[in-house]
């Protein structure tokens, strides 16, 4: 595996185990898993680096053939057959520990406890170039070209194939949904429509049908006999005339009122006949058809069963407490005003 080497002042050379630039800390560890051995060429003071390990001591280094004190700073990976070497802390007295077998090698300063710790990590802290703030924002860091110092830049960090990629599925996913959309309005809009469409062409049907339902039939003289029969069964006679019941259909009866004032104007009769046509009250008897064949004249009424009203309301020919005068009232009040 190749590692990425961290180059030093002296010719330190360092793997660089782990780099965070959000904190701008490098995790290196030495080549030859002997940190202890790089210490003496350490010189940080020229490189942008300082050690990440704040606690720090001075010590004076001891080549032992054989040493009676605390151990905790023997350097094992500089140590060999029949020799040991000891970091000493400069600020203990000479006569703390026996040295008495030991050689002074050197003194360094300012080392870092975790070099002793013998899992070969060493924290290295720069404070520019600063990228902190790029990282920050999510976007990468690099020297400004015409910056002969530190200065740094951010730049947004270089587009993958897959981030493009992902690019370009959303907006195909956006553009695809929103024609979608387009799409179902449009079909709702033209179903809305035709369905709209269809309901007025239903209305206007429904109107024909009634209108055609409403408008009073001509007959001939020779309907008329047919409806009625020949005249056959005679429910009354009026004023202005005899009347017959009839039959339209098997279901439908009628009364068919022939009148008797044949040599009026015919033309008057006929806008009567319109006028009556066009007057479709709950209240007043449907107009259903008319005759005006030469001189014959007829009126072609919806048949009532209940016969006249006349014979509601006179004591004559009915009982009065069947038609009060509350119920007249009702009836006089719900008359069709023009
Ligand atoms: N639509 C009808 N259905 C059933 N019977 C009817 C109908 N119209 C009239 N008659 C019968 O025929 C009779 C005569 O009716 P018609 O309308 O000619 O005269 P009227 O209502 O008695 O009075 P007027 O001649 O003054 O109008 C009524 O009394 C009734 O018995």
């Amino acid at each position: 595996m190749e590692e990425t080497l961290l180059l030093l002042p002296n010719s330190v050379k360092l793997y660089v185990n782990k780099i965070d630039y959000a904190s701008q800390l490098i995790i290196a560890s030495d080549p030859d898993q002997c940190l202890p051995g790089q210490l003496r060429h350490f010189n940080l003071s020229t490189s942008p680096f300082k050690f990440g390990d704040m606690e720090q001591d001075d010590y004076a280094f001891f080549n032992c053939t054989s040493w009676k004190g605390d151990t905790s700073r023997q350097l094992a990976c500089l140590s060999g057959p029949g020799y040991d070497i000891f970091a000493y802390f400069s600020s203990y007295p000479i006569g703390y520990s026996d040295l008495t077998s030991c050689t002074k090698m050197y003194n360094l300063s300012s080392i870092p406890r975790e070099i002793f710790w013998q899992n070969n990590i060493l924290h290295l802290n720069w404070s520019g170039p600063e990228c902190v703030h790029c990282e920050a924002h999510g976007k990468f860091c690099r020297s400004k070209n015409n910056s002969a110092g530190l200065g740094t830049e951010c730049y947004d960090k270089p587009k993958s194939k897959e981030d493009i990629k992902k690019k370009i599925e959303a907006s195909v996913a956006t553009v695809g949904s929103v024609l979608l959309l387009l799409v179902f309005f449009a079909a709702f809009r033209v179903y809305s429509s035709d369905k709209a469409a269809k309901e007025n062409q239903k209305r206007i049907e429904n109107f024909l049908a009634d209108y055609k339902a409403f408008k009073p039939t001509r007959y001939t003289y020779a309907d008329i006999k047919r409806i009625t029969n020949e005249f056959k069964d005679k429910l009354g006679q009026g004023a202005y005339g005899t009347v017959f019941k009839g039959q339209l259909s098997d279901e439908i009866f009628v009364a068919v009122k022939i009148l008797n004032n044949s040599t009026g104007n015919g033309e008057e009769f006929i806008n009567e006949v319109g006028t009556m046509g066009k007057i479709h009250h709950v209240n007043v008897i449907r107009l259903v058809g008319y005759c005006a064949d030469g001189f014959r004249r007829a009126l072609v009424y919806d048949y009532l069963s209940n016969e006249s009203l006349e014979k509601f309301i006179s004591s004559e020919h009915g009982d009065a407490s069947a038609l009060s005068w509350e119920k007249l009232q009702d009836i006089a009040l719900a008359w069709p005003k023009e």
